[in-house]
């Protein structure tokens, strides 16, 4: 019809090829996704807590510091990598300390909604994590926790994290957070 505009095109994120992606077994049996660069870098997170366990350069060199003690099932928490503190950090509050989300089992988030698109990320994955009726009674707050882990063009870590308060009675909630990291050195003595 004569004078009528489509809208613009929704921008969209760069598929994945799926060797670029790949969901496998932890120690325990647990599900990860394993983020591929075809530039060599890698990078894990394990749905249980939404966590980054390994992140390796192009030397396959390992960043991130997991402890050989380390459990990797509930209810504990994963004693390494970078564990997501939500919605408390450490004792700042009532919650157990570093909140339930880091011992919780995410999912993949398969229709995440868009985020710019940053032309060198390759490889991200995307999971979600949503209160269950359990949680709702130790924290009466509805939310919906994206997070993507991303591989940059120089093998950076990207994690994005976006939090929706989805209350029915649109009521507001406050929260505390950290990307509780542990990286690895070579000695901890010169740190
Ligand atoms: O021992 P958790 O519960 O995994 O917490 C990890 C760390 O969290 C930090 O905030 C504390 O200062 C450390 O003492 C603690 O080791």
């Amino acid at each position: 019809m004569a004078g009528a505009s489509s809208p613009p095109p929704t921008p969209k994120s760069p598929k994945l090829q799926p060797p670029l992606l790949e969901r496998a077994k932890g120690p325990s049996g647990l599900d990860k996704i394993v983020l591929r660069d075809p530039r060599g870098f890698t990078a894990e997170v394990r749905l249980y807590g939404g966590q980054v366990t390994s992140w390796k350069n192009e030397q396959g060199d390992e960043l991130l510091f997991v402890s050989s003690k380390a459990v990797f099932k509930s209810p504990g928490a994963i004693r390494g990598g970078i564990p997501i503190c939500f919605p408390q950090f450490g004792t700042h509050g009532n919650l157990e300390k570093h909140g339930f989300a880091r011992n919780r089992l995410w999912l993949v988030d398969d229709n995440p909604p868009p985020l710019p698109v940053n032309s060198g990320i390759k490889t991200y994955a995307d999971l979600i994590l949503k209160p269950s009726e359990e949680d709702l009674k130790i924290w009466p707050h509805r939310f919906e926790f994206r997070l993507r882990v991303a591989l940059g063009p120089k093998g950076d870590l990207f994690l994005t994290s976006r939090i929706r308060n989805t209350n029915t009675d649109g009521k507001p909630f406050s929260f505390t957070f950290a990307y509780h990291t542990y990286f690895s050195v070579s000695d901890i003595s010169t740190y």
